[in-house]
């Protein structure tokens, strides 16, 4: 369904406008999760293809989820990587809050391996590597994924590997360890069981690439190293790891090698960094500059002409969804009209069903883009202009850029002004100081076991990681929405 340019221009977005729902045109209905529900969209204005995930106010609050879904963007709004699903769009509504993301079309590891997919080794090579290469990302920005599984790595439509689903991640300072049980069961590693039965203290980076060995053990032979299920208590799945896993006889030892060195019950010893890595025997001939730019050509390439995804998301969303996304726009002018008739304090319940939404993050990584492309235009015409004047004879470039005005010395709002000196003319640029909102989140996040099979979250209680990335810096796209509650 493609928009053409002049329907494109009837949808033009304001600069001084926040992304809404109404900016997108809901195609269809791809996935659910435990929380919200995905489907394809097109922003009506570029005609850019999304993934949008949105998740009821009401269904979080009332599983006290909220915080996790608000920290999860405060973490995602940090990040740009070829192989994470990255955020282009976070906003919310009465009803919902919306995370618009890469959209990727070639289905999920776990999909792929419910349809018995049989992944070449090579395939899976490639999979490592793309993982490693966002965990690597990750680990330098001091995050911790905490849930890496099949079922949250996407593939797109040519088989590259991007991680998704950071609704338990974590931000650790220098020195800090995770301290909570958050993750999916059999892709936890031994140490998270350890800290939750208070016998280490916490724990690091190393335990996403244990996740990792996980599935790359579960990729190639179709089977988890270790009989783990949500329902195996603690101390059972403890003593399980004192034994060694089944390794397939098959596997050639460059690859055992590797899935040994991930799937290792200690982490001082197990491989944990990207270096060692590529070390690796079974790793060491890759080229991984062509990998991070993704001219490696995947082995195992998702089936095209349908979508890679369970097709009754789309029924369900139309048949049994008591509150389907394409009537919403009518479904809120309805409730919006009633409120008007409504008493203030019906108004006030509204916001006490939503005690978090002014800290919610709205984030627009096009305006991010959009000042970035400004900026570096602004300074090649400058660098052109200087060296015009050079050759011209004019005053040389280190004079000329003695006229330039400090930032300190221009109006906040002025990126561009034309200042008159003494001739030559020169043009005086404002290279806007790169802006940063702090995340007002409260507190740590919550526990929200109940109804998400295999999934456990939990406080980091032991430190509070989460609080002291309060001051964590966001891209200039990113505000905190400050509209005051009424109360
Ligand atoms: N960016 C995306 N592009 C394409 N499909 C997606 C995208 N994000 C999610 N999906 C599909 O939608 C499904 C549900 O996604 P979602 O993140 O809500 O679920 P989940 O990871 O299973 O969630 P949870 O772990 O919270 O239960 C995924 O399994 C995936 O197949």
């Amino acid at each position: 369904m493609g928009v053409n340019q002049s329907a494109r221009s009837k949808h033009h977005i304001k600069d001084d406008e926040e992304v809404n729902f109404d900016h997108f045109q809901i195609l269809r209905a791809i996935g659910k999760g435990s929380f919200g529900k995905v489907c394809i969209v097109q922003k009506k204005d570029t005609g850019q293809m999304y993934a949008m995930k949105y998740m009821s106010k009401a269904v979080c609050l009332e599983r006290d989820a909220l915080r996790n879904v608000l920290r999860e963007i405060e973490i995602l709004v940090q990040l740009d990587h070829p192989f994470l699903v990255n955020l282009w769009f976070s906003f919310h509504d009465e009803e919902d809050m919306f995370l618009v993301q890469d959209l990727l079309l070639g289905g999920d590891l776990r999909y792929h391996l419910t349809q018995n997919v049989q992944f070449p080794l090579e395939a899976v090579r490639l999979y490592v590597a793309e993982i490693a290469l966002a965990l690597d990302y990750l680990q330098a920005k001091r995050i911790i994924h905490r849930d890496i599984k099949p079922d949250n790595i996407l593939l797109d439509e040519e088989g590259h590997a991007h991680l998704t689903d950071f609704n338990v991640a974590t931000l650790v300072e220098d020195n800090q360890l995770a301290s909570s049980l958050s993750g999916t069961k059999p892709y936890m590693a031994p140490e998270v069981y350890a800290c939750s039965a208070d016998e280490i203290p916490g724990y690091d980076f190393a335990i996403d690439w244990w996740s990792l060995g996980v599935v790359a053990f579960e990729l190639s032979s179709g089977r988890r190293p270790y009989e783990i299920h949500s329902q195996t208590p603690n101390k059972d799945i403890r003593s399980l790891f004192l034994k060694f896993p089944e390794w397939p006889s098959i596997w050639p030892e460059p690859f055992l090698i590797l899935v040994k060195r991930l799937i290792n019950p200690n982490p001082q010893n197990r491989l944990k960094t990207l270096d060692d890595l590529k070390a690796l025997p079974f790793m060491c001939d890759l080229d991984w500059e062509a990998i991070l730019e993704k001219s490696v050509v995947p082995e195992f390439t998702p089936p095209k002409g349908h979508l890679n995804c369970d097709p009754t998301f789309e029924l369900e969303e139309m048949i049994v969804e008591s509150k389907p996304l394409h009537k919403k726009k009518k479904r809120l002018a309805k409730q919006r009209s009633l409120r008007e008739f409504q008493s203030p304090s019906a108004e006030q319940q509204e916001f006490t069903l939503d005690p978090l939404a002014e800290e919610f993050t709205t984030f627009n990584r096009q305006k991010e883009l959009d000042r970035q492309e400004r900026e570096r235009k602004e300074q090649e015409w400058e660098e052109e202009l200087l060296r015009a004047m050079e050759a011209s004879g004019s005053p040389s470039a280190s004079q000329t850029r003695e006229f330039r005005l400090s930032d300190s010395e221009l109006p906040s709002e002025l990126t561009t002004t034309p200042v008159k000196v003494e001739k030559p003319y020169v043009k005086a640029t404002y290279n806007a100081p790169s802006t940063s909102k702090t995340a007002g989140l409260n507190g740590s996040f919550s526990k929200d076991t109940k109804n998400r099979p295999h999934t456990q979250h939990s406080p980091d209680t032991k430190k509070s990681a989460w609080s002291k990335s309060r001051s964590a810096t966001m891209p200039e796209g990113a505000k905190v929405w400050s509209k005051s509650r009424k109360s």
